[in-house]
């Protein structure tokens, strides 16, 4: 690990849904070591109510709900030297964090983003090329309830990560082991890049059904044609995924419906949560767009991904979330 007396350092940028699971795991374990300290970055309102009341956790894993970070920092400029970085913001906010993270992370900081998306590792490669920045992607139902106060259902959030391609010589176990001893549960794979590919078939078709008709997971299995749509997009996806040569199983879509099932039925996504709250801001691109993107370069066909990216486009220009129209 690290050198004896040395103080390793972890940082949680944005306590949101996915922040704040893993934040408190952190802080709460960690709570007066010596050997470790945590330090949460959130903004405004959160940094507030963070700073004043602590992170609170809404989890069936947890009956002590409120955990205390050694230090919680209003900005990133304020960081200053970190083993292990999570970034847990959503997309739309990434391109600004990493320009203020730039300047501030020492060459060979680890960071590791908590996030949806197919590309980010490469986008976050692109913006802080002096990083080590690992492969990963995240699986946990926990939304914000109000600032400082996250909500967690169903089973315990895990984290597929593997070594940075980039930097086959270093080997980032040492310090995620911080996380496992933390109690979060981390799954290490040799190439984590089908995970994420995996990831991405579920959270872009029912992150897309989910925000068109504001149904959740559960709603979606059980109502034929929202059913049919999601294996309509995934199977645009998967001719995607192919041409691109990702290894995924040739069962990967009936897989998706299954990891489906194992979320509570009223789970919603991320997407359809930000959607449905009229955010002038949604990850949309990072899911429909990123799919008319690849379908445009491989000259694959996308039609039911350019249908619903409309449709959604559509509601959130009006501004006026719709009543689901099945
Ligand atoms: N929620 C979930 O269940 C899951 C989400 N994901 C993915 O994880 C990622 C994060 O999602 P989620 O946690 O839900 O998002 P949230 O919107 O709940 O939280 C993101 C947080 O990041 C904060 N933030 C943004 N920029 C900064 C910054 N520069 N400094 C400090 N804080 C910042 C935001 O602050 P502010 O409030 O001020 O805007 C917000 O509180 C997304 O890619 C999402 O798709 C993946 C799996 C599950
Ligand atoms: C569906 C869920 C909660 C699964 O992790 C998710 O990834 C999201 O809402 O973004």
């Amino acid at each position: 690990m690290h050198s004896p007396g040395k103080t390793t350092e972890l940082a949680v940028v944005g306590l949101g849904g996915v922040g704040g699971y893993f934040g408190f795991k952190l802080a709460q374990h960690y709570a007066g070591s010596a050997a470790v300290r945590v330090t949460f970055v959130a903004r405004g309102a959160t940094h507030a109510a963070v700073r004043t009341h602590g992170l609170t956790l809404l989890s069936p894993e947890h009956s002590d709900s409120v955990a205390y970070p050694a230090r919680v920092l209003e900005t990133v400029a304020d960081l200053g030297q970190a083993d292990l970085v999570l970034l847990c913001v959503k997309e739309y906010d990434l391109a600004d964090l990493c320009r203020q993270l730039h300047p501030v992370l020492p060459a060979g900081t680890v960071v590791l983003p908590l996030m949806n998306g197919v590309d980010i590792y490469e986008r976050l490669c692109r913006q802080l090329p002096h990083t080590i920045v690992l492969p990963a992607c995240v699986y946990v139902a926990s939304h914000l309830k109000e600032k400082g106060v996250v909500e967690h259902r169903g089973n315990p959030g895990n984290i597929v990560v593997g070594p940075a391609p980039r930097h086959p010589s270093f080997d980032p176990r040492p310090r995620l082991r911080y996380l496992t001893d933390a109690g979060i549960a981390l799954e290490y794979q040799a190439d984590a890049f089908p995970a994420i590919w995996t990831k991405f078939f579920f959270i872009a078709s029912f992150g897309l059904v989910s925000a068109r008709y504001n149904q959740s997971i559960g709603q979606i299995l059980e109502a034929p044609a929202l059913h049919a749509r999601a294996r309509h997009l995934m199977q645009e996806i998967e001719a995607i995924a192919r041409a691109k040569g990702i290894a995924l199983p040739a069962d990967i879509i009936e897989r998706t419906f299954q990891k489906a099932a194992t979320f509570p039925y009223h789970t919603p996504t991320s997407l359809q949560l930000d959607v449905h709250a009229g955010k002038p801001r949604t990850e949309l691109d990072l899911f429909a767009g990123a799919i008319l993107t690849y379908g445009k370069s491989l000259g694959l066909p996308v039609p039911e991904t350019g249908a619903i990216y409309r449709e959604i486009q559509a509601l959130t220009t009006d501004g006026q979330p719709q009543p689901p129209a099945i």
